[in-house]
């Protein structure tokens, strides 16, 4: 949760016995507490996976304080359960504590989310001065890439700090605590004005709060990233002098009235303070020249600076692998085959609720039965009109043939939608909500194909390519790249024939 518990009147949290039982899992030991409740390390009784349960009482509250919590979990139940992305914490469950024999905790909501290892916080507090944290570049990319898939889905942060950055053992690196997440209505947001002193902009201080709170946008959470930048690549240093919070402020809104320079550590690489000096620029305006995205990009080249050259061949001699392949090892980090592509653009908006899914599935068609009812889902996962069911299916037929099984494992490419394991990985999304991401289970791979997709198509879109191409272009991007398809200005030689297949089955399921 936020810091703003603690300010509005800290809850002294009662605790859970281990082996009690919330809903479908059994608590453990206590994490930690924040100002609103309590964390514990859980486990599902049916498998023993692991989970973190942060339960909120709230009998010992005012009723206003307690309508402030419904409201903050509301907020983070909505947008865990809307987000889909592997830089951002999921909330699998909220239940109701049922224990009449503990009072002060029956009735007390409880999430249930994806277990970390350490906060960055923690990782911070145990940090050597002056030198980054561990594996700081890649902590960085993940959450420039949780905040790039926020503002594309349009939401702010709001409250971005490194307690709010999670770490798991597999090295996941995931936002946390979507308390003051806020759904963008036009260019800002509301929310109560708590935020934490540390990571709020300069403008934060001379904002008056209305009704519904203070205005946060896109731009307060890139000042926060400037500032978390500074501190993960010097150990923890704040780019503002003093001692105290207050100090800091008062030293950064110094800064922005032009009345003190500003100062970021000079054992930081100089690109990097390019980049973090790009997100402290002092006015709102000033830093809307930046978005998450386009810092995202920045950082996947600045942590990729060989990518450009590299990249180029092989997705040429690679003709026949997804663009997925190339462009999802790229926001891993880890191939050589990486791709300056990915990362550039905010990811595809996904949403649960999404778009009136347009064009059915044709009853009397060879998709597979079993399949219809994903593939419908799975294509509400995008809110672009351009990513229907059909589409989806024309492409699985292109793929597989609807072969559950099929591989190629010459091109490291498995299953309905031909995914390569490693790419899978940054895409992944838990379809069929069991808990776990495989390229195997068609609802998985369907789902990430979806999203994939979408993110193609918003990428082609803002290219302005002709919208009346974006179907042969998506099914282009899925086997070349964004970047080859916009470069060669339409579909590649070497992957027509594949793209009027797509096509031909589209026609098909649209007669
Ligand atoms: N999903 C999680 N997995 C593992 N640890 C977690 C998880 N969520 C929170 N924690 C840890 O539990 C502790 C309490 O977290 P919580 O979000 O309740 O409060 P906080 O963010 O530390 O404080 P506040 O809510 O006052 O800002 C923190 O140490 C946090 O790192």
């Amino acid at each position: 949760m936020t810091s703003s518990g603690a300010e509005g009147g800290a809850v002294r949290t009662p605790r859970l016995p281990p082996g009690f039982r919330v809903g479908d899992w059994q608590v453990d030991a206590v994490i930690g507490s924040g100002g609103w409740g309590t964390v514990y390390a859980a486990h599902a009784v049916a498998d023993g996976a692991v989970v973190a349960v942060k339960v909120l009482p709230t009998g010992a509250l005012a009723p206003g304080q307690r309508a402030a919590l419904g409201e903050l979990i509301a907020r983070e139940v909505r947008f865990s359960t809307e987000a889909d992305h592997p830089h951002l914490v999921r909330t699998h469950a909220v239940c109701t504590v049922d224990a009449p024999d503990l009072p002060e905790l029956d009735g007390a909501m409880a999430l249930v989310m994806d277990r970390a290892e350490a906060s960055l916080r923690q990782v911070l507090d145990a940090a050597t001065t002056g030198r980054p944290v561990p594996d700081a570049v890649r902590i960085l990319r993940g959450v420039a890439a949780g905040v790039a898939q926020m503002h594309g889905a349009g939401w702010v942060h709001g409250d971005l700090k490194p307690a709010n950055v999670l770490l798991g053992g597999d090295g996941a690196v995931w936002l946390a605590d979507f308390g003051l997440a806020t759904e963008l209505d036009g260019t800002h947001a509301y929310v109560p004005p708590l935020g934490t002193l540390d990571h709020v902009p300069p403008e934060w201080w001379s904002q008056r709060a209305g009704t519904n709170g203070t205005m946060v946008r896109p731009t307060a959470d890139i000042w926060a990233f400037g500032v978390l930048a500074h501190q993960v690549l010097t150990g923890g240093l704040h780019p503002f002098p003093g001692a105290t919070a207050r100090a800091r402020a008062l030293a950064s809104q110094a800064y922005a009235r032009n009345t003190a320079p500003l100062r970021l550590d000079a054992g930081i690489d100089e690109r990097w303070r390019r980049l973090i000096g790009d997100c402290l620029v002092p006015d709102h305006a000033g830093r809307l020249r930046h978005n998450a995205a386009s810092l995202s990009d920045r950082i996947e080249r600045l942590a990729n600076p060989r990518r450009r050259r590299r990249l180029l061949p092989v997705a040429v001699l690679l003709a026949t692998v997804p663009a997925a392949v190339i462009a999802g090892a790229a926001l891993l980090g880890g191939g050589e085959e990486e791709h300056e592509d990915r990362g550039r653009g905010a990811p595809a908006a996904v949403t649960e609720a999404g778009n009136p899914v347009a064009g059915g599935i044709p009853a009397d068609s060879d998709v597979p039965e079993a399949l219809r009812p994903i593939i419908v889902k799975a294509a509400q996962r995008c809110t672009d009109a351009e990513v229907t069911p059909v589409f989806l299916a024309a492409m699985l037929k292109a793929e597989s043939g609807f072969d559950v099984d099929a591989e190629r494992p010459a091109s490291e490419e498995y299953g309905i939608a031909m995914w390569t394991p490693s790419v899978f990985g940054a895409w992944a999304v838990d379809g069929d909500g069991d808990g776990d991401k495989d390229y195997r289970s068609p609802p998985d791979a369907i789902a990430t194909m979806s999203l994939y997709v979408c993110w193609l198509d918003q990428q082609f879109k803002k290219a302005g390519m002709p919208v009346e191409d974006l179907p042969a272009l998506m099914a282009a991007g899925y086997r070349t790249s964004d970047r080859t398809v916009i470069t060669e200005g339409g579909v590649p030689g070497q992957v027509r024939p594949h793209v009027d297949t797509v096509l031909r089955h589209l026609a098909d399921y649209q007669r």
